[in-house]
């Protein structure tokens, strides 16, 4: 009988932390050393998938420019995997020299989000993704596939929730082991959302996505209730709310993992992630960005602690 905090108990949640990755990207360029203490940190909270950074253009995101530096120094906790993303074959082979165990690759639901996040069209970067997953199959990768603007795109507006299903499905069919579903700009709600729920699950297995909330409108909470409630059992968050898209404008981080892990304890699932401790991380970051957490859960948790003495 596996224990609750196994990944194979009915009550677990996997919980991926994309903020090193998803949160400091749209950041100010922080030091190497900085981003490897919040990857080791995150790894010692419990958290068993923490995405550690971009293989991608230097032009396009400097911010990610460090990406071998970071792989070369963190500590790769043993049942940790460290994803990074990859959009092309060039990033592939870097990361791949760098010594990652999992990439990612990313798509969008629409085409102009495609063209400004990653210069080409839906079509294009399927084929391109095609080249990159089969390689790192052959390398003895995971890839993981992420669908950008499952509920809304900053350029066109609403996103027909069976665009979402036919890129969700390409990716499925690339090999991706897992598909997270993001509503890169925050606009979802609840109905929405189990609306692309519904629709992508048609195509591919309820029990290979993932749920990846941009928190600009609030909802983000909301919306992963709403996708646990049809199914999903893996979520995407970003310690302290950290982050937003560099090709989103106005949108802002993912939902906090502190706020996600709390809620999930309290509707019975287990996650392996220790709450203080993450809530000690995110306040940490925090203060090295110079501002307050974004986490509402944090700031609630360590209100309570008496100050230093
Ligand atoms: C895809 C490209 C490269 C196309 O960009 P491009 O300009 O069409 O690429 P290119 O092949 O013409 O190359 C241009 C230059 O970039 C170099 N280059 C080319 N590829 C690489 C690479 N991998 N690593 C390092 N360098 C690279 C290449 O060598 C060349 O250098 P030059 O000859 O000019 O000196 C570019 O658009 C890019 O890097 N985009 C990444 C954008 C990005 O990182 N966005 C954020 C992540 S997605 C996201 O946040 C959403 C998500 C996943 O969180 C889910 C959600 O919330 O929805």
């Amino acid at each position: 009988m596996p224990s609750s905090s196994s990944p194979s108990s009915p009550s677990f949640v996997k919980v991926v932390e994309v903020g090193p990755r998803d949160g400091l990207q749209n950041e100010r360029v922080v030091p190497t050393a900085v981003k490897v203490a919040l990857i080791d940190r995150l790894a010692d909270a419990g958290l068993s998938v923490v995405e550690a950074t971009s293989f991608v253009s230097p032009k396009w995101v400097p911010q990610m420019g460090d990406a071998p530096e970071v792989m070369a120094r963190i500590r790769r906790r043993p049942g940790v995997s460290y994803p990074v993303l990859t959009p092309n074959l060039k990033g592939l082979e870097a990361a791949i020299a760098a010594g990652a165990d999992e990439v990612a690759i990313f798509g969008a639901a629409s085409e102009s989000f495609s063209r400004r996040n990653i210069n080409c069209s839906i079509a294009e970067s399927i084929m391109r993704f095609a080249a990159v997953a089969e390689r790192a199959t052959a390398a003895g990768l995971r890839v993981r596939g992420y669908v950008s603007c499952i509920a809304g795109c900053p350029y066109e507006g609403r996103v027909d929730p069976a665009a979402v299903a036919d890129v969700a499905k390409a990716l499925l069919d690339l090999g991706c082991y897992e598909i997270s579903l993001g509503d890169t700009i925050g606009v979802g709600r609840p109905r929405e959302i189990r609306a692309v729920v519904d629709a992508v699950s048609r195509k591919v297995p309820v029990e290979r996505l993932a749920m990846h909330c941009h928190d600009t409108y609030g909802q983000a909470l909301a919306n992963i209730h709403a996708s646990l409630d049809c199914g999903i059992r893996t979520v995407d968050s970003s310690v302290a709310g950290l982050g937003g898209c560099p090709y989103a404008k106005g949108a802002t981080g993912n939902v906090a993992t502190e706020d996600v892990v709390y809620m999930l304890d309290g509707c019975g699932f287990d996650t392996g992630v220790d709450l203080h401790r993450l809530a000690e991380t995110g306040q940490w970051i925090s203060a090295e960005l110079g501002r307050p957490t974004g986490s509402r859960v944090a700031r609630a948790l360590l209100a309570k602690q008496p100050p230093p003495s």
